[in-house]
């Protein structure tokens, strides 16, 4: 499990190291970690590192420190090192080391703009340490300008571009973006992942993220933001005993499709099969009830009542729409019935506004803008889907607190968060997963797995998961398999719907062959979380 913290909580957790006079300490473990990332990066693309060339952008706070003392590091490696200062301050102590170490330093003013600009683009690493957590708003003035100009020439495209703590713009909180923001290939931040880097959009700009332990482990508070990894799907994804039947295994009734889009039942019900559903038993009209039946011989299809279909768990909504008054008459019934339910797409809109943990609204960021507006929400009503897309946790947060139902966003990151603000945060996916039905398939893999863990509290526990948070976990769960899925059905192509249910057995037996003793073996000072 990968936690995120806030900027503020890391902060917080640094006070009491600061406060014993331990604050150079810590920046050198982090510049350390930095600098040698950037070696490690280097080698793992087979450069050397003697000769090659580093410009750093440096801000006048400790980031800027951090990314000082990082190039002081790779200047005595014999890297040719430059550091580019935004403000007229900079770290003392670091700015002394590098220049002792032999970089040269200079100020960034509207008549060297042009001149560093070029330096900059031409470099074979550009290291981004102007703001970090100490940041208010983004880059201004000629940081914007240049980072702008990097960006608009695409040359820092040919650069390795690695954040320091974070992009510079990016909110490590939030992961709300102040643009510009120069685009990482890699961000090295210290003590913990910052949430910000774990949520979109901030996650497009930190590429991938590499945590270096500085010593504040131990006075971290209960983390943002949880992000499963392959060990946690192994402990907690189910797995059938010796004398499980098919319906102790779960049974998950489907309440999905309509005659303009008939393909999402068949999509929801192969995404439930794949998940290792026990049975599913699909309701609905004849027509899209037939088409189920010729592509998934697996499924109990009848015309019965939501209160007369036994089952575990429900999922509703995937391809219908607001004229579907009989299958969103379902959906609402399914809801009444106090099982857990994943409601998509369609249902969404039809369903009371006050709900429980229990249900999970899957929108993705126009839905969820939708959803929103017609909850009133509060204090923003302008809140629409560009909105959403730019604070994405605060949207989710906001969802699940109006309407006290478990909320997963979907989107490059998906973000789940429950009631009890209880959130995780799963980008195993590739972007080829965006094409048609593979919400279906997704809203399929999370019915399953209500069905087989929805009333396993004490599986949930052991990890420390409570009650009210595990449908957020199984949520969560299902759309790493998803994502997992994906990407093992692509080998850098496009990809179908039907073939992420098709891939998903796979790669759940894969992940289920892992055990947690594979993540202990890890190299503890650099976790790659993507
Ligand atoms: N606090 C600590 O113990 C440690 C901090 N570390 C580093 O220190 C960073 C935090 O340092 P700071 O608190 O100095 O803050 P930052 O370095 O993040 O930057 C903020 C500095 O720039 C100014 N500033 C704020 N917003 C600005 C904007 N939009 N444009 C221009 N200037 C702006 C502030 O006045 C402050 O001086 C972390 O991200 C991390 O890189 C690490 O060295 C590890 C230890
Ligand atoms: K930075």
């Amino acid at each position: 499990m990968i936690s995120g913290y806030t900027g503020t909580q890391i902060r917080a957790a640094e006070e009491p190291l600061l406060a014993a006079g331990m604050g150079a300490v810590l920046m050198q473990r982090a510049s350390h970690g930095l600098a040698n990332a950037v070696i490690r990066e280097l080698k793992g693309r087979g450069h050397r590192i003697y000769g090659t060339s580093v410009a750093v952008l440096v801000g006048k706070g400790n980031n800027g420190g951090d990314g000082l003392f990082a190039a002081a590091f790779l200047a005595a490696r014999g890297m040719s090192t430059t550091a580019v200062l935004t403000a007229e301050a900079a770290h003392p102590e670091g700015l002394a080391a590098f220049e002792r170490a032999g970089g040269r330093a200079h100020l960034l003013t509207d008549s060297t703009l042009r001149r560093l600009t070029a330096d900059v683009a031409r470099a074979d690493v550009v290291i981004d340490a102007v703001l970090g957590t100490g940041a208010k708003g983004g880059l201004r003035g000629t940081a914007a300008a240049l980072v702008s100009r990097l960006a608009g020439s695409g040359t820092s495209g040919e650069s390795l571009v690695v954040a320091c703590d974070v992009p510079s713009g990016v909110d490590a909180d939030t992961g709300q973006v102040h643009e510009p923001v120069l685009a990482a290939d890699l961000t090295v931040t210290f003590g913990a992942a910052k949430a910000g880097l774990l949520a979109d959009p901030g996650a497009d700009y930190a590429g991938r993220v590499h945590v270096v332990p500085i010593g504040i482990e131990e006075n971290l508070p209960l983390p943002a933001l949880h992000r499963f990894e392959a060990g946690d799907l192994s402990r907690l994804l189910p797995q059938p005993g010796r004398r499980s039947h098919k319906y102790s295994r779960g049974v998950l009734g489907v309440v999905a499709g309509s005659a303009d889009y008939p393909g999402a039942a068949v999509l929801a019900c192969r995404g439930a099969l794949a998940a290792g559903v026990g049975m599913v038993r699909y309701l609905g009209p004849p027509e899209v009830a037939s088409l189920v039946r010729q592509s998934c011989p697996e499924v109990v299809c009848s015309i019965g009542s939501v209160a007369d279909t036994h089952v575990q768990a429900w999922l509703v909504g995937s391809g219908m729409g607001p004229g579907d008054s009989e299958q969103l008459q379902r959906a609402r019934e399914a809801v009444e019935s106090g099982l857990p339910v994943i409601a998509d797409a369609g249902a969404l809109p039809a369903l009371p506004a006050v709900l429980a943990p229990h249900v999970v609204l899957t929108p993705h960021a126009g839905e969820l803008a939708s959803l929103l507006k017609r909850l009133g929400s509060g204090r923003d009503p302008e809140l629409d889907r560009a909105a959403v897309e730019a604070d994405t946790l605060r949207a989710v947060r906001l969802a699940a607190g109006l309407t006290g139902a478990t909320v997963l966003l979907k989107g490059a990151t998906t973000l789940v968060e429950s009631p009890s603000r209880h959130s995780y945060s799963q980008a195993e996916g590739t972007p080829w997963l965006a094409t048609a039905g593979s919400g279906d398939v997704l809203a399929g893999v999370i019915g399953a797995l209500l069905a087989q863990l929805g009333s396993d509290v004490g599986h949930f526990r052991e990890s420390g998961i409570g009650p009210d948070d595990r449908w957020a976990a199984i949520a969560a769960l299902a759309a790493s398999l998803h994502g997992l899925a994906g990407r093992a059905a692509t080998a850098g192509g496009p990809l179908t719907a039907s073939r992420i249910a098709d891939t998903l057995p796979e790669a759940w037996d894969k992940v289920s062959r892992l055990t947690t003793g594979m993540e202990q073996g890890r190299n503890s000072h650099a976790h790659p979380l993507r």
